[in-house]
């Protein structure tokens, strides 16, 4: 499919100089659209974490000036952009006659920002048209495209049910990761799970069955509490005020599961914040000490724990150099990765991160792994996990620990935990993908991808 939007763009009126005509400054919605753009490009332009730039305290200023209405709208939009990227690439160069230019990264944002609210938003396909030539025609970089804006758009608009791809979305590198781990079948349905908004996943202190029927959700094989998609805020459904639950996905409540029965038990989460994992430990009757080396992140811990009414001892500490009084009976270490199991949740992660990246992620985590090994006592436990779908972050990093003659593997065993079945590899290590918990309302279905193994401190 062809159009000759590219010639009308050329001939489209220049206003070399002006900005920011009257008009366009009050268009409603038109000031999310130029955010989203902006944000947009910031993330695969400068690989910038869409986290921080929305973020509500410290997120990118423009983001910052829009009212929550627009905040969320501007949310919906780079999530439908990032997951649907490949397709939107796709789709947009079908309509073109030629390829844009190598530099044109402003307009292809605006083009991209523009065929997500066409193709996967309730937005009607003439305002986010109008919007984008609006757009185009405020910004001197994209001002002498908007003729080629209106024409792909529409066309985009008029076609969108009779044009298809099968390029995934997701860059190059990381779909052959994928395929590489998984074989080419799991390695799409990975992806196609990418491309699904994620359940919220909530776990409970107690009584799993009674807050799924109050909640409305269902109750995981492993006890979580899952919900379909919020209508409101989160913080106002019933429980969140009391600390009855918290937000964490089915895949990293497992993990801390690994140690059994651990009451009573002096045991260190090593890479503790937001704190997941060491309110499952403190909730099981651990006394736990979460370290962690970011003071913002702490804070943010240590809060959760208050509204959890749980209790922890916390550290603001590098691991690396972190000297206990005593070493502990087992610890925990979650570590930074690439955090490419989580791209229901992050769309921006396989758009932001490099093989480079995992590289030297994988590198710190072994740097991580040897010293935790020096945490614990003789006969204690160590969990290794993240939430990396790179078996060189996971497996791979397990298998070389065991050089180690301090360390000794202690394989999981599918009959210590009935509800993971097929979460289990032969090696005994924990491995989950976003196709796992599957179910047939796609609205409930999946998991974050994470990896842990479990191994034992030898006396060596
Ligand atoms: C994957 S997150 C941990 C998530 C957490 N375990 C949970 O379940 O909520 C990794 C954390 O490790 C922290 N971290 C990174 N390097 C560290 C270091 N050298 N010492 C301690 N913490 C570190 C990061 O700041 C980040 O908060």
């Amino acid at each position: 499919m062809v159009v000759s939007g590219g010639k009308a763009a050329f001939r489209a009126k220049k206003h070399a100089g002006k900005r920011n005509p009257p008009e366009a400054a009050e268009r409603p919605g038109l000031a999310a659209r130029q955010c989203a753009v902006r944000l947009l490009g910031a993330v695969i332009e400068k690989k910038t974490s869409l986290d921080g730039l929305t973020d509500n305290q410290h997120g990118h200023p423009h983001y910052l000036a829009l009212d929550d209405r627009d905040r969320a709208l501007v949310r919906a939009i780079l999530g439908a952009a990032l997951r649907n990227r490949g397709t939107i690439d796709a789709l947009l160069a079908q309509l073109l006659d030629r390829p844009l230019p190598e530099n044109a990264v402003a307009l292809k944002a605006l083009l991209h920002v523009a065929a997500a609210q066409i193709l996967y938003l309730d937005i009607p396909d003439h305002s986010a048209v109008d919007l984008a030539v609006t757009a185009a025609n405020d910004d001197p970089r994209n001002r002498r495209y908007a003729g080629l804006v209106n024409a792909v758009l529409r066309r985009l608009s008029r076609d969108k049910d009779k044009l298809s791809t099968s390029t995934p979305n997701a860059p190059a590198w990381f779909a052959e990761t994928l395929v590489e781990a998984y074989g080419a079948e799991k390695a799409a349905a990975i992806l196609a799970m990418h491309a699904v908004e994620p359940p919220v996943d909530l776990t409970v202190k107690s009584d799993p069955q009674g807050w799924a029927e109050r909640l409305g959700g269902i109750v995981l094989p492993n006890g979580t509490v899952r919900l379909a998609r919020l209508e409101g805020p989160l913080t106002e459904l019933p429980g969140f005020a009391e600390g009855e639950w918290w937000v964490q996905d089915a895949a990293a409540s497992l993990p801390a599961r690994l140690f059994g029965d651990i009451a009573g038990k002096r045991v260190a989460d090593l890479c503790a914040a937001p704190g997941g994992k060491t309110a499952q430990l403190a909730l099981a009757g651990a006394d736990v000490t979460a370290v962690e080396i970011s003071a913002n992140r702490l804070a943010r811990l240590n809060a959760n724990l208050e509204r959890l009414k749980l209790k922890a001892h916390t550290v603001e500490a590098n691991l690396m150099q972190y000297q206990p009084e005593e070493k502990f009976d087992a610890v925990l270490l979650d570590a930074p990765c690439s955090s490419t199991g989580t791209v229901r949740r992050h769309p921006d992660v396989p758009w932001t991160k490099s093989p480079e990246d995992i590289a030297k992620l994988a590198a710190l985590q072994a740097q991580f792994l040897a010293r935790t090994v020096e945490l614990v006592r003789p006969g204690g436990i160590i969990v290794f996990s993240n939430c990396s779908l790179d078996p060189s972050e996971g497996e791979a990093v397990a298998r070389s620990a065991l050089a180690n003659p301090a360390l000794q593997a202690f394989p999981v065993a599918e009959e210590e935990f009935p509800g993971l079945h097929g979460l289990i590899t032969p090696e005994g290590f924990l491995r989950s993908t976003p196709q796992d918990f599957p179910n047939p309302d796609p609205r409930l279905a999946g998991m974050d991808g994470f990896f842990a193994a479990r191994f034992r401190r030898t006396s060596a």
